[in-house]
């Protein structure tokens, strides 16, 4: 080390170079240069952003964005290049800690090091356009450089490894610097500025579903009402403009929410905690659903035998659907109107666009709450979810009376249970939902107030609903076949679910250590062995593998129970591409990385 001497000695005149001036030092701004990798003796190509006099410290971008503040000894001129210059930081860094393994040649590195400061990538564009004075700002103000400055032998213990994880000593270390990643991760994201592009077709996108999704559901509802309902018989008959409306199915739904609001509320089970907010905060939620949809059943077993008629269901389908309909749009009023009041980091990233219907319609708050109350968190998994299964149970009781059955056919068992299991799966795994991207990206507004209170329970039905008046007989191999398909997807959809979330949850969690990862700059590392090793969304994939068993039940003959398949595909790829983006953005190099040693997205060798 120690190649030249202190960059102090040669400034005093400045330089003059764009609009900044930067003082006469040995490298200057825009010059490509070798810098040293933290902890190691490699050489990497990086280009100089910017030199602070006081602090005698060199910021230099890396060709993923990584940004790192180097001292002049640390740096020398391209000429000198010896190693690797195209690699980027998240490579660079693996290979350092690969070559610093033995642990006295590494701690000697490590303590060798660095007044460096990692800054994530979100900061690179802000930072280049801002020029000079934006840093000048940032390293004295920027909390996520503080902990940087203190943490950063033992971030690059952690974050840069390749190698399966469980080779690294007593797991101690690692730990720490796993909670110290955490804490990183938490300032990137206070840190990261707004995304400006806009998802599902933008500002004329949002006009155009706000008033497609009311309306297809209406569609499919008077469609599984016809006594054909294959798509040559169109249009479906209109039915009378009153016969939308019936009071009593909005006073049922509305206790039904209540109810759900009021198990909701009991200081029942787990208060556990969400992933970190950009502001660095953690919510907690009442993680209850499980026992919720216990109650539930048993209040409605009960309601039952006191003799209430649940197939009023059945027959009021449509009246409830649109008493479903009309709370949601109340609610997403609500929302709209209260996130007038949030303050900025309260919004999700991208649900300010500032156009009326577009807000509206992605919602902007990220996480409205009454007091404790998380209205997201209860709607995406109370009412509708478990609504759909007490749908379901009604539509098997409407079977059997329509078709003077003592017992539900095979068929509707089948789907009954099916999903049955798919809810219950999801309340009792509820604390998984907090690593989704719903709860960590989207805001709450139409599009998710509407799938949850109408969307889910009244077209998730539909193939119970379909077979209430069409019996559709399975043999014994059909139905063999099907339950294998149906637990094949459970358990790939399971598995896969549950190893990301545990790994979020806890990056050192002993039971995932033979697990590879690749690290990435945010200071979270992302899984590339076990199931996320086998395609980027084997979630998806068991998804719809469940999916597929949920339509076969119902046969052929009909397109319409075909309808929750197809409209599945169209949901995953559309939010798989969202994800990727969301993730090329915030892991930068590395999730292309991930990418080329993880070639499909969902269905392995074929998407
Ligand atoms: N029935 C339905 O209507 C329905 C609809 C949609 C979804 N779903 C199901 O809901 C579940 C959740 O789906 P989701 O769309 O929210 O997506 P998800 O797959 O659970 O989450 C995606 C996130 O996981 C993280 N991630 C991606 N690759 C990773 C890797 N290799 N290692 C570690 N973390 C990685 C990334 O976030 P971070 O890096 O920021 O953690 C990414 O943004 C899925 O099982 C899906 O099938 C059901
Ligand atoms: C209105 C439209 C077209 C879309 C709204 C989408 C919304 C209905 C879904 C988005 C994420 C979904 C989801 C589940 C249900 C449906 C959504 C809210 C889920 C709660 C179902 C149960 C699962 O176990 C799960 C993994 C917890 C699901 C999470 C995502």
């Amino acid at each position: 080390m120690g190649l030249c001497g202190q960059a102090g000695r040669h400034s005093s005149a400045g330089t003059e170079l764009g609009s900044t001036k930067m003082p006469t030092v040995k490298y200057q701004r825009g010059d490509m240069v070798m810098g040293r990798w933290p902890g190691s003796s490699l050489y990497y190509e990086v280009k100089v952003l910017h030199f602070d006099a006081k602090s005698q410290l060199y910021t230099v971008i890396y060709k993923d964005g990584t940004e790192l503040e180097l001292k002049e000894q640390d740096i020398k001129s391209a000429a000198a290049r010896t190693t690797r210059p195209s690699c980027t930081a998240a490579a660079v860094a693996a290979a350092a800690i690969t070559e610093s393994a033995s642990p006295s040649r590494r701690d000697a590195k490590l303590k060798d090091s660095f007044e460096v400061r990692l800054i994530p990538p979100e900061q690179t564009k802000a930072s280049e356009n801002n020029g000079n004075k934006k840093h000048e700002k940032k390293e004295d103000n920027e909390p996520a450089n503080k902990v940087n400055e203190k943490s950063e032998p033992e971030k690059n213990q952690s974050r840069y490894n390749l190698r399966r994880r469980k080779d690294d000593g007593d797991g101690k270390a690692e730990a720490k610097a796993e909670q110290l990643e955490e804490k990183e991760a938490k300032m990137a994201a206070a840190a990261a500025p707004p995304s400006v592009s806009l998802d599902f077709g933008g500002k004329l996108g949002a006009y155009f579903w706000l008033l497609f999704l009311p309306a297809w559901v209406l569609f499919l509802v008077l469609k599984v009402n016809q006594e054909d309902p294959s798509l040559a018989n169109f249009p479906p008959l209109w039915p009378l403009l009153e016969s939308f409306w019936d009071a009593k199915a909005l006073g049922f739904v509305v206790l039904w929410i209540l109810f759900q609001v009021l198990l909701y509320i009991l200081p029942v089970g787990k208060l556990s905690e969400g992933m970190p907010l950009r502001s660095g905060e953690r919510l907690k939620y009442r993680t209850n659903g499980f026992f919720a949809m216990v109650v539930s059943c048993v209040a409605v077993a009960a309601a039952v035998q006191q003799g209430a008629d649940l197939t009023y269901i059945h027959s009021h389908f449509l009246q409830l659907a649109v008493s479903s309909f009309l709370i949601s749009v109340l609610l997403s009023s609500y929302l709209y109107v209260r996130s007038g009041r949030a303050a900025a980091e309260q919004l999700a990233l991208g649900g300010s666009s500032g156009n009326v219907a577009y807000d509206f319609f992605k919602g902007r708050e990220l996480n409205p709450r009454i007091k404790y109350f998380d209205l997201k968190f209860f709607c995406e998994m109370r009412p509708g979810l478990i609504g759909w299964c007490l749908i379901n149970f009604a539509l098997a009781l409407a079977e059997m009376k329509r078709q003077g059955l003592e017992a539900p056919s095979h068929a509707m068992i089948l789907v009954n249970l099916f999903q049955l299991l798919y809810v219950a799966d999801g309340l009792w795994n509820e604390e998984a939902i907090l690593t989704t991207m719903d709860l960590m990206h989207d805001g709450f507004g139409f599009m998710l107030a509407f799938g949850d209170l109408v969307w889910v329970p009244f077209t998730y039905t539909l193939q119970a609903y379909y077979l209430v008046s069409r019996p559709t007989p399975l043999s014994p191999p059909a139905l063999a076949a099907i339950v294998t398909l149906k637990l094949v997807g459970f358990y790939i959809f399971r598995k896969s679910n549950s190893e990301k979330n545990a790994f979020r949850r806890n990056p050192s969690d002993p039971q995932l250590s033979h697990l590879k990862t690749i690290p990435t700059a945010t200071g979270r590392s992302l899984l590339v062995s076990g199931w996320w090793g086998v395609v980027r969304h084997p979630n998806y994939l068991g998804d719809l593998l469940m999916a597929l068993a949920w339509s076969l039940p119902c046969g052929f003959s009909h397109l319409l129970p075909w309808y929750y398949m197809i409209y599945f595909i169209i949901l995953l790829v559309h939010r798989d591409s969202r994800d990727m983006s969301e993730c090329r953005r915030k892991y930068g190099s590395a999730w292309d990385e991930y990418c080329r040693t993880v070639p499909y997205r969902i269905i392995p060798r074929v998407y």
